[in-house]
């Protein structure tokens, strides 16, 4: 069972034009790709549908092998765990600690104390923050900024991670190491969907890219073992 697959999902909002336009797709347990497309193409209304913050007009959305449209809301909190997002911004509160903000889905989901210090630690770790628990965010830099965001997005131990514009702000070298460690977690299991404008970045990569033009959606294929530049002739007219 892939760990994504969208059938024949279309996405009208109302009064507003079709953003997405009979999007099919699956994504395998652990595989990593790119989602890119010009502004407004529809990356962050594909990304809100895996989490059920907007739901399709047409055609369903499948996490894990449920149906995220016809969820009930009781279970959205249960679907939601298992995803971790990033975002551009990070969206970090900067009245609370670095430990606060990490520690907030698990303090949300009802870890005990201990637990979710001992997942705190270890998700910091994984950034390379160890360390930087008792920090403040507004005097981290952009790129540490960036590493709490992810810390608090893998801190469940999501099976699937899923990134807007992760790199938005970020240098070309900040933005090289952020991507690398999106790498190491898939490396460990987990599935990745990365929406970014930054080509550059990902034809340097390599791996799977799904591109949007208008609403539709176009697939490199499952390059993921390629080398970097392979197969990206598809979707080299996009505008970005
Ligand atoms: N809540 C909304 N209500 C009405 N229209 C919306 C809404 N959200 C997005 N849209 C429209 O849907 C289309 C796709 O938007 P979306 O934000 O998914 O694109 P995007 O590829 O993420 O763009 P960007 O790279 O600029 O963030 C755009 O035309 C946008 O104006």
């Amino acid at each position: 069972m892939p760990m994504v697959r969208f059938d024949g999902v279309s996405k009208s909002y109302p009064g507003g034009k079709e953003a997405l336009s009979k999007v099919s797709f699956e994504l395998a347990r652990g595989e990593f790709a790119f989602l890119t497309g010009h502004s407004g193409a529809g990356k962050s209304t594909l990304l809100k549908l895996m989490l059920q913050m907007e739901r399709p007009s047409k055609g369903q959305v499948f996490v894990d092998g449920d149906c995220v449209n016809t969820m009930k809301s009781s279970q959205v909190p249960f679907l939601r765990r298992k995803v971790g997002v990033v975002f551009q911004n990070h969206q970090l509160l900067f009245d609370r600690t670095v430990y606060d903000n990490v520690a907030m889905p698990l303090l949300i989901a009802g870890y005990q104390p201990a637990e979710a210090a001992r997942r705190v630690r270890a998700a910091l770790d994984s950034v390379g923050l160890l360390g930087f628990e008792r920090r403040n965010p507004i005097e981290l830099s952009g790129g540490e900024q960036q590493r709490v965001g992810i810390a608090r997005a893998v801190v469940n131990k999501p099976q699937l991670l899923l990134a807007d514009e992760p790199t938005g702000n970020l240098d070309p070298e900040l933005s090289e190491e952020i991507m690398k460690l999106f790498l190491r977690f898939q490396q460990v299991g987990v599935t990745v969907l990365i929406a970014t404008h930054d080509i550059a970045l990902i034809e340097r990569m390599g791996h799977r890219r799904l591109i949007l033009d208008h609403g539709t959606l176009h697939d490199s294929g499952t390059l993921h073992d390629s080398g970097p530049r392979a197969g990206f002739e598809r979707g080299d007219h996009v505008r970005t």
